[in-house]
């Protein structure tokens, strides 16, 4: 009888590092996810003026293993070095911040990334898994529509921790881990403008009450379009306290703000669009790898169970696949 495949809940950055490593390793998997294609919260998203980097701005390498892979995508052509002209903003002071940190972008969308790892591994989008249960040696899994799909002879579930807590019941003390995750929202918008603003500014770190982080997305490898567009994201608190706000007044209390931020005159987008991450970053660091039920097969990966930021997601994919084979 052939062997029953892994399935991994999620093609974010998390499940797919888990996916490539069990691929390289001979081991046969099915990936799931509930959106029209990999990424989660680094997919780039598409629109009217081109693709926009809603999500995750860019990453940083710090671990010796995610610089050696990013090293790698670079040479597949995935990802290239993105070096802006930062600024910061304190109490509405603007001032240039320029740095030495090596900063990375995939091109010519984030989501050249994590398409790349998919490749060709066997997947199911627009699925969203409602339960995981065991049998007496295998695993099922039931979406949204009632259809179950198996059986799997392990599971990894990828996704944020508030969705992870219900996936993982069948393994209490996993599920309760997960559900003591807080996790933080970020509203982001982008606004595209007819005339280029005339600013060098392209990346700014905003400490004041409502903006976060503000980018000029053209300034980013690969990126066209013929509109100027930036993105701006909403601090956590504020995000938190406008959760509920329709988009067109979030787009524009935001528009305000970055109006009041930056050097130059700001005249009224030919586009915008605004898009809310509920659970954009875990609201404190952990230092748990990934979590692990040996017995059950059952795992849980992403960048909850460490730093809340691409590289801790990588990171954390790696390691569950790591104790999934040194439990076979
Ligand atoms: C606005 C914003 C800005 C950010 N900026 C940066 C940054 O500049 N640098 C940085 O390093 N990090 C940044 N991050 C964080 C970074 O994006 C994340 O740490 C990382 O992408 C998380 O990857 P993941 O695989 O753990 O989770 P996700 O990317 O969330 O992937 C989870 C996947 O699971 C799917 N899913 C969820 N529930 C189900 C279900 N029930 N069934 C099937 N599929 C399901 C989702 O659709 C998603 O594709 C940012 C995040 C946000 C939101
Ligand atoms: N908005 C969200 O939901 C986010 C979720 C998760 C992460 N988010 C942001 O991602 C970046 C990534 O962090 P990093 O990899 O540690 O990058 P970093 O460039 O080293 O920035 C970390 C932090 O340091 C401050 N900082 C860095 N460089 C400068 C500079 N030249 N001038 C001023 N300040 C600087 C700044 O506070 C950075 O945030 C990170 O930005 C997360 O916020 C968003």
């Amino acid at each position: 009888m052939s062997q029953a495949p892994i399935a991994i809940i999620g093609t974010g950055i998390a499940g797919l590092s888990a996916a490539r490593a069990l691929h390289d390793a001979g081991l046969p998997l099915h990936l799931f996810d509930k959106s029209r294609g990999s990424g989660g919260r680094m997919a780039s998203k598409r629109s009217d003026v081109g693709s926009l980097d809603l999500g995750a701005q860019y990453f940083t390498t710090r671990d010796r293993r995610f610089s050696e892979t990013v090293r790698q995508w670079q040479a597949e052509g995935w990802v290239d070095q993105w070096s802006p002209t930062l600024f910061q903003s304190r109490g509405g002071q603007l001032k240039s911040s320029a740095d030495e940190q090596l900063r990375w972008v995939g091109q010519p969308t984030m989501s050249a990334i994590t398409r790349g790892l998919l490749g060709e591994l066997p997947v199911t989008f627009s699925c969203r898994i409602t339960e995981v249960f065991r049998g007496e040696h295998q695993w099922t899994l039931v979406d949204a529509t009632g259809t179950s799909h198996g059986p799997f002879s392990h599971v990894i579930v990828a996704v944020p921790a508030p969705q992870a807590a219900a996936l993982l019941s069948s393994a209490p003390k996993l599920a309760s881990a997960a559900a003591s995750v807080a996790m933080e929202p970020t509203w982001s918008v982008a606004l595209g403008f007819a005339m280029p603003l005339s600013t060098t500014l392209e990346g700014c770190f905003v400490q004041d009450d409502a903006l976060d982080w503000v980018a000029r997305n053209r300034s980013k490898p690969g990126r066209d379009g013929q509109l100027d567009t930036w993105v701006l994201h909403g601090t956590s608190e504020w995000s938190r306290h406008h959760l509920d706000l329709p988009k067109d007044a979030v787009i524009e209390l935001l528009h305000g703000a970055f109006a009041e931020l930056i050097d130059c005159v700001v005249p009224a987008p030919e586009f915008t669009l605004a898009h809310r991450w509920l659970y954009a970053r875990p609201s404190q660091a952990h230092e748990w790898n990934a979590l692990t039920d040996a017995r059950l097969g059952l795992y849980a990966c992403g960048d909850w169970c460490l730093s809340g930021r691409v590289e801790g997601a990588w990171l954390s994919g790696q390691e569950a696949a790591r104790r999934l084979l040194e439990n076979l």
